[in-house]
């Protein structure tokens, strides 16, 4: 009797239930020991971002402690739980050549993934799974060709000379020297920049030094604030509970300005029938070639999606990079002399102009392209990639089967800074690219900060375009000098997804004009 109603009681189920559980935990747990893999002992449930999780360490320098961890010194690959989750972190550049690029049909999706309850951050470019994702790709991959980036280039090169006009006015004849704020300088011209050419809108944050369209961009990876950083790291890492609490991976401030402004941008540039060639006219040729089969509201959400990680994606990267530069720069005076004349050299044979040719290859400024890439080796801006296996695949010559469904960690931050492929590798030294030292470099880790195979940054020319004219139109006017305020150091914010420093990057710009 007494039994009867213990099996009928929520005691009972609840028992079941935890009996469940904990066999579930204790599969899970033995995952990797039963598959005779190293793995990374973790605390269960929370697993190897724990101290992510708890806000106690940034992902950035978890990933990092990870690759550099002295009991895996020698390994290629080791287990680890993403959460509840078994993954998979690669070091070896073999297997990751595998994973990314020969493979690239088994892991084409991201881990890392916002849910259909969160649209338009579902449908943008970074997330979205396939078959979408091809199919997206495919549109917007023209919208980067030299066609589009050349007929783009002026508005960039425009923008580049309201930056160093909006420098200049900072200074009067008894101030030759004045003090600016590196990353927001950076972030105010970068998000000009992509307002410009992807949108065709003034957004004049330079000139104001903020704005509507500059809090749109910076509210995305606002993680200072405590629930917004705790919403990004649990979208990157824990994607499965992100429908749960609604989180989203443009902010409800971003997703409402956007809502606001682009369905009349959009509806005005078809009533106008005016093309510009920018990502609006990709985006109205895609509403209307590529997705006929959904409705008009799902493509409203498709179109903003990308509208969003085109600024999300597309500003703080080049930021960052730009004033990591300007930062190293300041410190290595004779390193700024060299490009200071390589850009001098290169004005006078162009009559002053900064050509789309300066920036576009390797070859006009090679003294700049090197800076430019010793600077995304440092400072990789993302400093982990990641993918799903969507097809089990074998690696390391059968020793490892990956299930489908597993997430892969591809540390790019620390790849970039391990001695074994970078001799002195916090040394600040972009002589380790120029053309006779380069091959001592791994070709896989020679450019490894944009991605690597099909899934990688499609905005990449973009990227170095911007950042190359943001430093040629700053250095070409100002000597940048390191003052008391300058942080000796980098210390990187903890939370970033996007990495950045923690501190003001504050030095002095000296005006000293070449012509
Ligand atoms: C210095 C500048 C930049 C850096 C270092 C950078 C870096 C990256 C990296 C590491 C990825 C992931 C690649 C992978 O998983 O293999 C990525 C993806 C992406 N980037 Fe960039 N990026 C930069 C600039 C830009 C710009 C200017 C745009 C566009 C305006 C952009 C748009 C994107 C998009 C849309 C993706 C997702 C691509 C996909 O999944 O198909 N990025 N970027």
């Amino acid at each position: 009797m007494w039994f009867s109603i213990f099996l009928n009681s929520p005691i009972y189920l609840l028992l079941i239930a935890l009996i469940l559980l904990i066999k579930w935990i204790r599969k899970n747990q033995n995952y990797f020991k039963d598959q005779k893999i190293p793995y990374l002992k973790s605390p269960v449930i929370l697993g190897a971002y724990a101290d992510v999780a708890l806000g106690r360490e940034g992902v950035y320098r978890k990933v990092e402690q990870i690759y550099n961890d002295i009991k895996f010194k020698d390994e290629k690959y080791i287990g680890m739980f993403v959460f509840h989750k078994p993954g998979l972190f690669v070091k070896d550049l073999d297997i990751i050549k595998q994973i990314l690029i020969t493979d690239f049909n088994s892991f084409n999706n991201r881990y890392v993934a916002s849910n259909i309850h969160d649209p338009p951050g579902c449908y943008q470019l970074f997330l979205v799974k396939n078959p979408l994702w091809k199919t997206i790709r495919s549109k917007m991959t023209p919208f980067f060709s030299t066609v589009k980036l050349k007929a783009s280039y002026n508005l960039i090169e425009k923008l580049g000379r309201d930056l160093n006009y909006h420098i200049m006015i900072r200074f009067s004849d008894t101030h030759k020297k004045v003090e600016f704020n590196l990353k927001n300088l950076t972030d105010y011209f970068f998000v000009d920049v992509i307002a410009s050419i992807a949108y065709g809108v003034e957004a004049n944050t330079i000139k104001n030094s903020g704005g509507e369209f500059y809090e749109a961009a910076n509210s995305i990876f606002d993680v200072k604030k405590i629930w917004r950083g705790f919403e990004l790291s649990s979208l990157f890492l824990i994607p499965q509970i992100a429908k749960y609490f609604g989180f989203q991976i443009f902010s409800k401030f971003t997703t409402k300005f956007f809502y606001d402004v682009m369905p009349d941008v959009i509806a005005e540039r078809k009533k106008s029938k005016i093309r510009r060639n920018d990502l609006i006219d990709t985006l109205i040729e895609l509403e209307d070639e590529l997705i006929p089969e959904h409705d008009s509201h799902t493509k409203l959400d498709m179109m903003i999606g990308q509208v969003g990680i085109f600024l999300a994606a597309g500003y703080e990267t080049s930021s960052s990079t730009t004033s990591f530069t300007l930062y190293e720069l300041s410190k290595q005076p004779d390193l700024q002399n060299i490009l200071r004349d390589e850009i001098k050299d290169a004005l006078k044979k162009n009559e002053g102009k900064v050509t789309y040719e300066m920036v576009s290859n390797s070859t006009e400024m090679p003294f700049l392209h090197q800076i430019v890439l010793e600077t995304l080796r440092m400072y990789s801006v993302l400093s982990f990639i990641d993918r799903e296996c969507t097809n089990s695949i074998t690696i390391d010559n059968g020793r490892f089967t990956i299930p489908k469904g597993m997430p892969i960690t591809v540390p790019l931050f620390a790849l970039c800074r391990d001695e074994k492929y970078f001799e002195n590798p916090l040394k600040y030294d972009p002589y380790r690219f120029a053309p006779e030292n380069i091959h001592k470099i791994p070709p896989l880790l020679q450019n490894v900060s944009f991605g690597l195979g099909q899934r990688n940054c499609i905005g990449e020319r973009l990227g170095l375009i911007q950042t190359k004219v943001a430093l040629i139109m700053i250095l070409k006017d100002f000597k940048i000098e390191a003052n008391e305020r300058t942080p000796a150091s980098i210390e990187f914010e903890k939370k970033a997804i996007i990495i950045h420093s923690a501190r003001k990057l504050l030095v002095d710009f000296v005006k000293d004009t070449f012509l």
